[in-house]
């Protein structure tokens, strides 16, 4: 379990996250809504290890990883995506997919550049997982495909099948549902749904509050950093304060 204790984060005067306590479980799809500028990527921020937290602590499994730089979350089960996908434009889906395994690697970078045996081996192997999860998101026909030719949600989808590359614990998801259509919602949906069979802990920061309503265990809302309600979806969506501030506007 990943546990977000009573946690701030000041810009100069601007407090972005301000006292705010929250928890991801495994097997759990957990939303987490509120309009522009209220601090969800922030949050995010602060659990993948972009930014330092001014006050608070996140536990993974009762252990403090609050100071634990960006590459050991990764290591320990933290995946997560971007608003704007962070691929690596000129390789193939494939390619980006097999980097996304690296936190994993044990060869050193002498062992790799040497090409000694088993990190071919290894190579080998991350390259199979790699391809099994491009299909099984259902970008099989684009495998080998540069990046930057892929259209706008085949990025999306090829940003999440990189962070499952590292077979995480946990996923924290930042607006993957923003500029898809109806039918890629769809399939975005099947495979959080998915995700959360294989008992991952998902954190969905989404504007598309159906889709959040629809397939979230639990809801937390941010408004101007501070939480102002966490519940089941229904006790959400019916709070006053949220449709004031947010589902009203
Ligand atoms: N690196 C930064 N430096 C200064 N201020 C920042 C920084 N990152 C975020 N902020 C400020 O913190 C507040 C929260 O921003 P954040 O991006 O977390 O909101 P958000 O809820 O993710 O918004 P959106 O829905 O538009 O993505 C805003 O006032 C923002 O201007």
């Amino acid at each position: 379990m990943i546990e977000v204790v009573d946690i701030c984060k000041r810009f100069g005067g601007i407090a972005a996250i301000d006292h705010v306590s929250l928890s991801i479980l495994p097997g759990e799809v957990h939303g987490l809504i509120g309009p522009n500028g209220s601090g969800k990527t922030t949050m995010l921020n602060m659990l993948s290890g972009y930014y330092e937290l001014t006050s608070g602590a996140i536990r993974h499994d009762g252990v403090d990883i609050s100071r634990l730089p960006v590459q050991h979350r990764a290591r320990i089960g933290v995946a997560r995506t971007f608003q704007k996908p962070r691929l690596m434009p000129t390789l193939s889906v494939l390619d980006n997919v097999v980097l996304g395994a690296w936190p994993h690697s044990t060869s050193g970078f002498l062992a790799t550049a040497l090409g000694l045996p088993k990190v071919n081996k290894e190579d080998r192997e991350f390259r199979a997982y790699a391809a099994e999860l491009i299909h099984g998101i259902g970008l099989g026909s684009v495998m080998h495909r540069r990046a930057n030719l892929l259209d706008h949600a085949e990025q999306r989808f090829l940003e999440i099948a990189r962070g499952l590359a590292m077979r995480p614990r946990f996923i924290l998801l930042d607006e993957p549902a923003g500029g898809l259509t109806g039918n890629e919602i769809e399939h975005l949906s099947d495979v959080i749904h998915t995700l959360r069979d294989a008992g991952i802990g998902v954190l969905l920061v989404e504007h598309h509050t159906d889709l959040v309503f629809r397939i979230c265990d639990r809801v937390t809302t941010l408004n101007t950093g501070k939480m102002i309600k966490h519940g089941t979806p229904d006790e959400v969506r019916a709070d006053p304060e949220v449709i004031r501030v947010y589902l009203g506007a």
